[in-house]
This record gives structure tokens, sequence and C-alpha cells, in this order.
């Protein structure tokens, strides 16, 4: 179990993480996911106890990770880039990451790397950035980690390899006791594999629950207006416009607020009102697009 309690990190004097918190249990994805520079990967390296944090505590069951440095053994970082591997080969790899993590499996590493077609002896630099998208993931599930943090794990790559990528990591939380957290903008990706999201917004927890109660807490509304739409209601701030063609507007609302402003809504005679399915793509933009002309 990882907890995450009040993680505070400053870069260059600027705060990058504030007061960040929340839990995560045994054989769980969770989605981290933020705007661009909102902190996911300082958070990620952070929980890796790569960075030193300003303030709060990284724990995993219950002891603190940078107290404890033989408690990060339990935990496997996976950068967006594997550049500064690239002068070793998948074997040299392996026994780098045997030293760190002495539940290192290379029979399963080596099984792995067969049934992915890929070469035990050739540096990874000459590797394509799918080989070395899935040679990061081998080597992070060989270490046999009970918590691997993964930063952008498909950036990059073709639909094929894409789904390798997504099979291969749901199959592994599957089938042990590993639990996943992966940050990235491929948000209808993470959206048919995690359970989990964890929001991120300028270094600041927005939000940290399940993928259902992430989505539960928007409405998503398909309106059309019979006549000139009703500016009043349309800017109202609970009222979010996704789009609309001609008069008719997708919206979202707030799940908290909807009794009241369905009841308004509801008053000025809609010819059509329809209840649309909630994309994790509509959270992020209504949680996290605020102020921003291009979130509508
Ligand atoms: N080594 C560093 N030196 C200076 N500033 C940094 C450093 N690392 C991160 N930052 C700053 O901290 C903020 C958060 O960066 P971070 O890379 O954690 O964001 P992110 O959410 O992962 O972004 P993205 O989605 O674009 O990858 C940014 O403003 C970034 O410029």
């Amino acid at each position: 179990m990882l907890n995450v309690e009040a993680l505070s990190k400053r870069i260059d004097g600027r705060p990058v993480l504030e007061d960040v918190r929340f839990r995560l249990g045994q054989g769980s994805i969770a989605a981290l996911v933020g705007r661009n520079g909102a902190g996911k990967t300082t958070l990620l390296r952070t929980l890796a106890g790569i960075l030193e944090p300003d303030r709060g505590e990284v724990q995993w069951e219950g002891r603190s990770i940078h107290e404890h440095p033989d408690a990060k053994r339990n935990i496997v970082y996976v950068p967006d880039s594997l550049d500064m591997l690239g002068g070793y080969t998948a074997k040299e790899c392996a026994d780098l990451y045997r030293l760190a993590y002495p539940d290192f499996d290379p029979a399963y590493f080596a099984d792995q790397l067969r049934r992915f077609h890929l070469p035990e002896r050739k540096k990874i630099r000459t590797f394509s950035k799918g080989m070395k998208a899935l040679i990061g993931l081998l080597l992070a599930f060989s270490s046999k980690a009970s918590l691997i943090l993964l930063d952008e794990p498909t950036n990059g790559l073709d639909s094929i390899v894409r789904k390798q990528v997504l099979s291969f990591l749901v199959e592994e939380v599957a089938s042990g006791n590993t639990s996943v957290l992966i940050s990235s903008h491929q948000l209808q990706e993470l959206e048919r594999i995690a359970d989990t999201v964890i929001m991120i917004r300028e270094g600041k927890l927005e939000s940290a629950s399940s993928l259902e109660e992430t989505k539960g807490a928007l409405h998503k509304l398909q309106v059309v207006f019979n006549g000139e739409p009703p500016g009043d209601f349309l800017s109202l701030p609970q009222v979010r416009v996704v789009s609309h063609v001609g008069r008719v507007y997708t919206l979202l609302l707030l799940q908290d607020d909807s009794v009241q402003t369905l009841q308004h809504l509801q008053h000025l005679n809609p010819l059509l009102v329809d209840r649309l399915s909630i994309q994790l793509e509509d959270v992020f933009e209504y949680r996290l697009g605020e102020g921003d002309e291009h979130a509508v």
C-alpha cells in the first residue's frame, strides 16, 4: 500500500508539488492525469525516491521510503525515455536491475524478451521507440516490485505496439499483486485500463478517486433549444458548453449542482434533452480547463 502524505516540492524556488496526498492499494491500475507542466513527472520521481520532497512523506507499507531506502526496492520508475540505458544491451540492463532489485527474475525477463522478439545482446540505443517502451516495461515487471510508476509509456508508439503494451500491463497486474501508476495524456487509453484516477492541477491534488466516481461527478447532456439559445443559462458557472452546432448544445454539469440546474433547464422548454455517457476527457476538460478558452 502506497501512502502519499502532504507532499510538497519546490524546484528553482518555485512550488511544483503542494500538499499532494492520496493512497493506492494493491492490484490497482491508477491513471495520473494533469495538464502539461502540472507536476506529474516530478510526482512520479518523488514517489520513486529519485527526488527528495521538501515536506511530506512517501510511505510504502507504513515506512517512509526516504528514511528507509530499502523500501524503495518495492517501487520501480520507468521514465518516458530509456536514453540513459542506451549504451547497454538488454542483458546488461537486467544485470544492473538485479543489483537494485534483489527479487529481479532473470528467467521471466528472458521469456518476455523472446515473447516480444527483443534481442538480448543489442544495445538499447539501436532499438526502435516501441522496442524501448517494451524493454522498460519488461525490466520493471521482472524486478518483481510491488509498485510500478510509468511515465507516458505509450508516447509515440504505433497502435499495434500500444495495444501490446496495454495488454501486457493489464495481464501482469491481473496475475499478481503489482500496482501501476501511469502518467499519460492518452485519456481514452487510460480509461480502458485504469480503476483509479489521480488528477493534478498546478502541482496540487484536484481529485483522487475511482474511475467510476471521477466520471460520476458530471452529467453530459445534449440539448436542443427552442428558439434563441438562453445566454443566461449557458453562462452559469456550473454549466460548461463542450460544443454547439446551431441550436444543438453539448453541455457538462456538475452532478452536485444538477437538480436545480436541470429544473432551470426544463423551464426553458428545450426541444430535446439527451443524456450522453461521460468520458474521462470530459472530466479532464471540465475540471482542469477552467479559465482556458481552448477547453470549451
Ligand atoms: N529540473 C527542473 N528544473 C526546473 N524546472 C523543472 C524541473 N523539473 C520540472 N520543472 C518544472 O516543474 C513543473 C512540473 O514539471 P513536470 O515535468 O513534473 O510536469 P508534467 O506534468 O510531467 O508535464 P508534461 O505533461 O508536460 O510532461 C514545470 O513547470 C517544469 O518546468
